[in-house]
């Protein structure tokens, strides 16, 4: 484990590995007594759960609070963040309570406003995080500030363009997600950030050893005290 600004950085051969990393930072957590976790979507995390779903850790007294939902998907589409959670962990490994943004609600103001009401109910101890290619977490893209809490995003034309391969065709996309905030996120005890491959080197290295910017959301976890990044080679390769 390498100390880089703030963040206690962990390199790894592989997804596979990085999987075995990320979970023993869970499973660190609920020894440590974490009751609220944060979970995140995309192709990143998908090792770690199917660890998770492998292990013995029990979930079903514990609560989750993900981070993102597309505005317009039902839980029940395949392409919403609700349905992959329920594919990827829930089903396997149910939680008393799992809260993911209700894309449904289209009502902007009370649904954001619901959600913080939830995270303020359920502090989270640990909060896994994606990284997207132009720096982006959750779906807080460049310019959101660092106090910001849920809100509803107009995607970016990369993020859009990066998130088309799980759809038919780009046009397909939703435009628009209800995101957490960068603030909540900093909020949480411990957070745990991964990334894969050489398509985030650049955000890596601006998130670890750049200026702390809204132009770089991951930066602001440079203002955390306790980050764990886990990355392989290839996204640790722009890092000095
Ligand atoms: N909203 C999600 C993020 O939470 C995720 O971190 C990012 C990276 O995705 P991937 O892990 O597939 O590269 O994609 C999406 O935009």
């Amino acid at each position: 484990m390498k100390q880089l600004a703030n963040m206690n950085v962990q390199i790894v051969s592989d997804k596979i590995a990085g999987g075995q990393a990320g979970y023993q930072v869970f499973e660190t957590a609920l020894q440590q007594g974490a009751k609220v976790l944060g979970l995140a979507t995309g192709s990143t995390p998908v090792t770690i759960y199917d660890r998770l779903v492998a292990s013995d850790l029990d979930f079903s007294q514990l609560t989750s609070v993900n981070l993102d939902e597309y505005v317009g998907l039902s839980a029940d589409h395949p392409q919403s963040y609700h349905y992959f959670m329920q594919q990827h962990l829930f089903d396997a490994k149910p939680f008393a309570h799992s809260y993911v943004p209700d894309g449904t609600n289209l009502d902007e103001q009370a649904a954001t406003t619901a959600y913080d009401d939830i995270i303020a109910a359920n502090p989270i101890d640990l909060q896994l995080l994606g990284l997207g290619q132009n720096g982006h977490i959750g779906f807080n893209e460049p310019g959101t500030p660092a106090d910001s809490t849920t809100h509803k995003v107009a995607l970016t034309a990369s993020t859009i363009a990066a998130n088309a391969r799980f759809f038919d065709n780009a046009d397909e996309v939703p435009r628009y997600a209800y995101s957490m905030g960068i603030g909540s996120i900093l909020k949480a005890k411990q957070i745990l950030i991964v990334a894969y491959g050489e398509a985030k080197a650049a955000a890596v290295a601006a998130m670890i050893q750049g200026p702390v910017t809204p132009d770089v959301p991951a930066s602001f976890l440079q203002t955390h005290p306790n980050v764990t990044v886990i990355l392989d080679e290839a996204a640790a390769s722009r890092l000095d």
